[in-house]
């Protein structure tokens, strides 16, 4: 999967994303990720890319002609209008079911704002998907960025390692996760349960159910509702 960045801090993203997971799918060729300098389609000798807000107003806004002529160049390289997700708090907040759409584009380009945002007429122009990554305000797109393209990265065939598989991760089957334990048995005098050294793979199972209907009900009663209403069939 090809992920395309328009953001003013290319630095930060393909260091954010350069290490661990990601790094090594990057490496290994199951994704690709390139960040677009908006700043090179300025078309003014200063390089500028913002200006003061119409009505007046705290702070700068980036300007429609940069922001629409990276996309143009991006359109022409992909060789068809791809998906433009916008990262904004304005926007849905993100979740696993659409990092789950997300995954089935060959190609995903992600914008970003900084400043106060930008004009309303390039989002008008080039956006497909509004997206927040929750209700709280950010000075840049490139973190949520980062979280939408590591989220996604995931659910790309041969990202995660057999040993890594997706598919047990809170969110998947609507319930958060169970507890997990590792070596040793017994620290700082707490014991791993009993169930989970027993090697008997349905009480394992059953185990695991159970937590993480706890879990969901104590966290996110949202989710847990939701569950219930499924497990009815209502
Ligand atoms: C300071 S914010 C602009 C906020 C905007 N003036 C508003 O009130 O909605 C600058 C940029 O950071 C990004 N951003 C900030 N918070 C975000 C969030 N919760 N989710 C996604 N992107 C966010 C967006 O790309 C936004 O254009």
């Amino acid at each position: 999967m090809n992920f395309h960045v328009l953001t003013l801090f290319p630095d930060m993203i393909i260091d954010g994303l350069n290490t661990s997971i990601t790094g090594r799918a990057i490496k290994n060729g199951c994704l690709s990720v390139e960040a677009v300098n908006i700043r090179d389609y300025a078309n003014n000798k200063h390089m500028k890319v913002d200006d003061y807000p119409y009505g007046g107003g705290a702070g700068l806004v980036m300007q429609a002609a940069p922001v629409c002529a990276a996309y143009d160049s991006l359109v022409q390289k992909i060789g068809k209008k791809p998906r433009v997700v916008y990262m904004t708090p304005q926007g849905y907040t993100f979740n696993q079911k659409m990092a789950q759409d997300f995954a089935k584009e060959d190609d995903l380009v992600i914008l970003c704002g900084h400043y106060e945002g930008i004009d309303e007429r390039a989002l008008e122009r080039i956006v497909t998907d509004y997206v927040s990554i929750g209700d709280y305000v950010l000075t840049g797109g490139e973190l949520p960025a980062m979280v939408v393209i590591d989220t996604v990265s995931r659910l790309v065939p041969g990202v995660l390692h057999n040993s890594e598989s997706a598919e047990t991760e809170s969110f998947e089957n609507g319930l958060l996760e169970y507890p997990q334990y590792t070596r040793p048995e017994v620290f700082e005098g707490k014991k791993v349960p009993d169930v989970l050294l027993s090697g008997h793979h349905a009480n394992v199972e059953k185990w695991r159910l159970e937590k993480s209907i706890e879990r969901t009900k104590k966290y996110r009663p949202d989710l847990y509702e939701e569950y219930c209403r499924k497990q009815s069939g209502t």
